[in-house]
């Protein structure tokens, strides 16, 4: 994918040139060094390996322009934050295509959870599984008040299982005990749920996460960077390494597991039934 400078929309406002990729947007300002990266995958943001990779390229440069110390993220599908992994990655392909939309999966968790930026979820949608990791990896979540965004790692609702990585990032933001309930039941949270399980920092009017988003990310901001930073490397090294030191056997454990019959069967049962709902 490759980064497109478009011009400010009409309106826009400040000079501050967007750039972005087909599928993720970034609106930068440069005067406050916050950047706004909106997934913009409709219909549901689903993560799929274009999606991953324009992601990680786009948070690349971020992290590589030394204006920008803070990013938001958020979506530009109504009602959806992110659905998760792109199921259709996972479903009827072959062992080399797991492998390599695995690796991507990894990639953009390791680069989200120990980013030196400081990042923000602006949980504007539905925030299951794969778009739940996402927002875990951030420093602070803001979830909008509405009962129909449900967030929460739901894999065994699936007849998946999320991977020790998922599971760590999960007990590292609401505990062990919390998360081995949440994680076996594959529970999907209501906003006063996930505040209250400490899944998310603060619900918010729909109309005001993206403002609050703001004033939270001046706070953060105020803190000298480098000791903020050292503080987060020290708070999430641990996490990181233990993937980092089995990446290629968590990536053949992948290819293994997702391949199983049951598994294909139950993810082809799974995607039918999103559809039917439809019906
Ligand atoms: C042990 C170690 C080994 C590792 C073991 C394996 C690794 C496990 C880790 C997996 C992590 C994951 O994220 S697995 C993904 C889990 N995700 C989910 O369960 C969320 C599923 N989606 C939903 O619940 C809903 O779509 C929701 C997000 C609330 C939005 O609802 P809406 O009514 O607005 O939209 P829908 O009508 O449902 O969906 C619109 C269209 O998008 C499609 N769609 C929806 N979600 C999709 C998705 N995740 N991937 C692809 N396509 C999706 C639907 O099929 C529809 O397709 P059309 O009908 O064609 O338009």
């Amino acid at each position: 994918a490759t980064i497109r400078r478009t011009e400010p929309t009409a309106g826009s406002g400040d000079s501050a040139r967007r750039f972005g990729t087909q599928r993720v947007l970034v609106e930068p300002d440069a005067a406050s060094g916050v950047a706004v990266m909106k997934f913009k995958n409709p219909p549901v943001n689903s993560l799929s390996l274009e999606l991953l990779t324009e992601f990680i390229i786009s948070l690349e440069k971020l992290e590589n322009d030394k204006t920008f110390r803070g990013v938001i993220l958020t979506s530009d599908c109504p009602r959806v934050f992110s659905a998760g992994l792109d199921l259709t990655e996972m479903c009827g392909k072959n062992p080399a295509h797991y492998a390599e939309y695995w690796k991507a999966v990894q990639e953009l968790w390791l680069r989200l959870y120990l980013s030196n930026l400081v990042l923000i979820a602006a949980i504007n949608g539905a925030c299951p599984a794969g778009g739940c990791l996402i927002s875990l990896t951030c420093d602070y979540r803001i979830l909008a008040d509405n009962p129909k965004y449900l967030i929460g790692l739901n894999e065994t609702l699936l007849g998946i299982v999320a991977p020790f990585w998922f599971k760590d990032t999960l007990v590292n933001t609401i505990g062990h005990r919390a998360s081995e309930q949440a994680l076996q039941l594959g529970l999907l949270f209501l906003p006063a749920e996930a505040l209250q399980v400490g899944l998310v920092d603060q619900v918010v009017p729909e109309d005001q996460v993206l403002s609050t988003a703001l004033s939270v990310m001046a706070r953060w901001m105020a803190i000298p960077d480098h000791a903020r930073q050292l503080t987060k490397n020290m708070m999430r090294k641990t996490t990181v390494d233990r993937l980092v030191k089995q990446r290629d056997a968590d990536i053949q454990n992948f290819v293994s597991f997702i391949s199983r019959d049951s598994i294909q069967k139950s993810l082809q049962m799974y995607l039918e039934k999103l559809k039917q709902k439809k019906g």
